[in-house]
């Protein structure tokens, strides 16, 4: 072990409180360390807003011992479904039920991001080695010996063992160690959950929904036992876009879907207020670990929403680093470099992936008539084996062989 003994009495530093940096702590508390979550906004918590949660979610969150937690939270959907938003026709149907379950051996579900959140947080805070400082925005970032200092923006520093850079598509760390652009998408978000009474009862079904249409997409699904129904609309901006959140208009979302089927339409009317997004993500590294300290989740591989698997990596990537920790026992530098070998290829494929699948999501012309036949008489059978590389994930596996 290459850790100092003054070094070892140090927390484990984790920039971000979100659902990466949580479960990294989780992670690391496991693994025997304390550690120190430090959270630039004044509470903990996720924005309210739904989460697709693939099977690999499934052994992640029970490689991190919260699996019943988690689960009791979730709603399990019998499908994806995908139509056509322009003629309303079925482009492809996955069943998630029974023989998707024995396939990879955990669930497909959808939950409210407050509840995985919570699970997490729970399951950290069990384990009592586990401080959390909110309004505490991490500025710059030191290395000297075994030792890693960050210093926040009230001047104050905070001294680790190590770094985990989970701070999000606009990472302070990684600006620090990488200093690369991030490539903001053009594409626009918005989100809203709808009480179960005010969503229409044609599409009240339980499943991950998805209506395709040029240039935009409608995504709706349960949440909470089917009390609420998330929506997330997206389209391609006319304007030039900046990474980042504020309100948005009724005015703007419709003036986008005028050639959408009314039945897909019915979700652009729904909401009563409306959060504006517009996306980024960025070009994969082959290196993410620097030193004692290492990124995480959207900090190390942002990607766009379209195959649903952002945070699923993020749960990933805090098992595979309490994995590779316990491997090299506990030596910092060389679990790192273990770490980012076993995620760099993987996380990659699912930020390429996504930026695919928006292509094929948002077609128009004759490649949208390419898309309506990509899937026709397919198996769910053909589906799974396509499926899983993602799906197949497993905790007891998932570091990179020597
Ligand atoms: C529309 C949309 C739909 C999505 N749907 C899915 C889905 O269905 N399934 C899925 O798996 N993923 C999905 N994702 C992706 C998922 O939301 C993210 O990948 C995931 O939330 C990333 O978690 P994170 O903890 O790495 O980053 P974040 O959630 O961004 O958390 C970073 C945290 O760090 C804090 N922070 C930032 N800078 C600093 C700093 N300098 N100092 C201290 N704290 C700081 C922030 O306040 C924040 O709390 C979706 C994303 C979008 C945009
Ligand atoms: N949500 C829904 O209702 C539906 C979703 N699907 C999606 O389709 C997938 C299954 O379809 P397949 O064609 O068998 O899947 P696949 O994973 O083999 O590829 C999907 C498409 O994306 C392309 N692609 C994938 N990864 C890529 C990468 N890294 N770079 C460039 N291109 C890439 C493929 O060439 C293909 O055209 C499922 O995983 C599912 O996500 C399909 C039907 C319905
Ligand atoms: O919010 C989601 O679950 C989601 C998933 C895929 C595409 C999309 O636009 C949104």
């Amino acid at each position: 072990m290459s850790t100092s003994i003054s070094s070892r009495a140090l927390p484990v530093l984790v920039a971000g409180g979100g659902i990466g940096g949580v479960a990294a702590a989780l992670a690391l508390a496991r693994q025997g360390f304390a550690v120190k979550v430090l959270e630039q906004a004044p509470q903990l918590g996720e924005i309210g807003a739904g989460i697709q949660l693939g099977p690999n979610a499934f052994a992640a969150f029970d490689a991190l011992g919260i699996g019943e937690l988690a689960r009791g939270r979730a709603v399990y959907t019998d499908e994806m479904v995908m139509h056509d938003a322009l003629d309303e026709r079925l482009v492809g149907r996955i069943p998630t039920g029974e023989p998707f379950r024995a396939r990879f051996g955990n669930p497909y579900a959808v939950i409210h991001r407050a509840d995985i959140h919570t699970s997490l947080l729970e399951g950290a805070r069990a384990h009592g080695q586990i401080e959390t400082l909110t309004g505490t925005r991490i500025e710059a970032v030191q290395q000297e010996g075994d030792t890693v200092t960050v210093r926040d923006q009230h001047g104050q520093v905070h001294v680790g063992q190590a770094l985990i850079g989970a701070d999000g598509v606009k990472s302070v760390v990684r600006q620090q160690y990488v200093g690369d652009a991030a490539r903001v998408s053009g594409h626009v978000v918005y989100r809203a959950v709808v009480e179960k009474n005010d969503f229409p009862e044609d599409l009240r079904w339980n499943a991950a929904s998805i209506w395709v249409g040029p240039n935009y997409h409608l995504v709706h699904y349960p949440l909470r036992g089917g009390e609420q129904y998330n929506v997330v609309v997206t389209f391609h901006s006319r304007e030039q876009e900046e990474w980042g959140v504020r309100e948005g208009s009724r005015q703007e979302v419709q003036s986008y879907y005028s050639d959408c089927c009314p039945r897909a339409r019915q979700l652009i009317d729904l909401p009563k207020s409306w959060k504006r997004w517009a996306t980024a993500d960025r070009e994969p590294i082959g290196q993410w670990s620097f030193g004692r300290a290492t990124l995480l989740g959207d900090a190390a591989h942002p990607t766009l929403q379209y195959i649903a698997q952002g945070a699923c990596m993020a749960l990933e990537d805090a098992v595979t680093l309490g994995q590779a920790l316990k491997h090299c026992g506990n030596d910092w530098p060389q679990a790192l470099r273990l770490y980012e070998r076993s995620r760099i290829a993987r996380t990659a494929r699912v930020v390429l992936s996504a930026r695919e699948m928006g292509r094929i999501f948002h077609a128009s012309g004759v490649e949208r008539l390419v898309r309506n036949d990509l899937w026709k008489g397919r198996t769910p059978q053909r589906f799974y084996d396509a499926m899983e590389w993602l799906y197949g994930w497993k905790a007891e596996t998932c570091l990179a062989e020597d």
